[in-house]
């Protein structure tokens, strides 16, 4: 509305100038220059709005293009930070499995004889007290030739699962050699082993397979013996292996422990 009425007023102010009536007039100069001063300071307002519009179109043009480039930057590092997330967590889960495989039997999934090794290592090193249960099926070979490897390794799992179901989580479980399992019972001494192996022999006996409408069970031997302070833990394993010898001998299915 005011651009209207300054236009219209300026219209005026030239028809007046260029009137011929007006000619004269002793403010007829004055009114021409002030006119055309204002025409030129208009051109130069103009000319100024011009450059500063271009400016502000060029400065936002420029945000526009770092504002892209930032985007762009954090969806690189975004994907490459998932990637770097994806490739740690595939390191950590190959790390689980390798622990896993150089810890435990690959058939039973019990620890084997390298973790339980370390376990006592670390018993005899804190001055824990434990006894060892070296723990032998009766007659396996007999298994594995009446009725093949695979019902033998499958009667392995049974009993595997079976001890490990049994025992408490502080104690450990090993598969010691082929059908031989080391027990660490923790914070027991010799008579309450026997007591516990006992159980878990009853335990055991009642673990059956199915092979070829077959129902198959086992009876196990066992010796065990109560660590003595001091003694390394080699000579604990020996004592063990000796009163399992003699279970053996005595006609299998039974335990028997060494002196304290
Ligand atoms: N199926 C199977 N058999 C195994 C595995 N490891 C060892 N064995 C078998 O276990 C049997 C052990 O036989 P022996 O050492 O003679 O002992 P045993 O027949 O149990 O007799 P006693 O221990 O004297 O009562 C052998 O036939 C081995 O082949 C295994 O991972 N799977």
């Amino acid at each position: 509305m005011k651009d209207k009425e300054d236009k219209a007023f300026l219209a005026q102010v030239a028809a007046l100038i260029d009137a011929s009536e007006h000619a004269g007039h002793p403010l007829h100069d004055a009114l021409q220059r002030l006119y055309q001063r204002h025409c030129e300071q208009q051109v130069q307002i103009q000319r100024l709005i011009d450059i500063s519009d271009r400016y502000q179109s060029l400065a936002m043009e420029a945000r526009q293009v770092t504002e892209q480039r930032y985007q762009r930057t954090l969806r690189r590092q975004q994907k490459l930070s998932r990637i770097s997330d994806g490739f740690q967590a595939l390191i950590q889960e190959r790390n689980q499995a390798l622990h896993q495989a150089s810890t435990h039997d690959p058939l039973t999934g019990l620890p084997n004889r390298r973790l339980i090794l370390e376990r006592l290592e670390a018993f005899v090193r804190e001055r824990r007290r434990f006894t060892l249960t070296l723990l032998d099926i009766d007659h396996f070979k007999r298994i594995n030739d009446c009725h093949g490897h695979d019902v033998g390794d499958q009667l392995l799992m049974a009993i595997s699962h079976a001890l490990s179901e049994a025992l408490r989580d502080y104690d450990v479980c090993a598969r010691w050699g082929g059908e031989e399992f080391l027990l660490l019972l923790a914070d027991t001494d010799r008579n309450e082993a026997s007591t516990i192996v006992e159980r878990l022999r009853s335990h055991l006996a009642e673990v059956t397979i199915r092979a070829a409408d077959e129902k198959i069970s086992v009876t196990v031997s066992a010796g065990l013996c109560q660590h003595r302070p001091g003694e390394p833990h080699q000579t604990t394993l020996k004592r063990a292996d000796k009163a399992l010898l003699k279970a053996k001998q005595a006609g299998r299915d039974r335990s028997l422990s060494d002196a304290f």
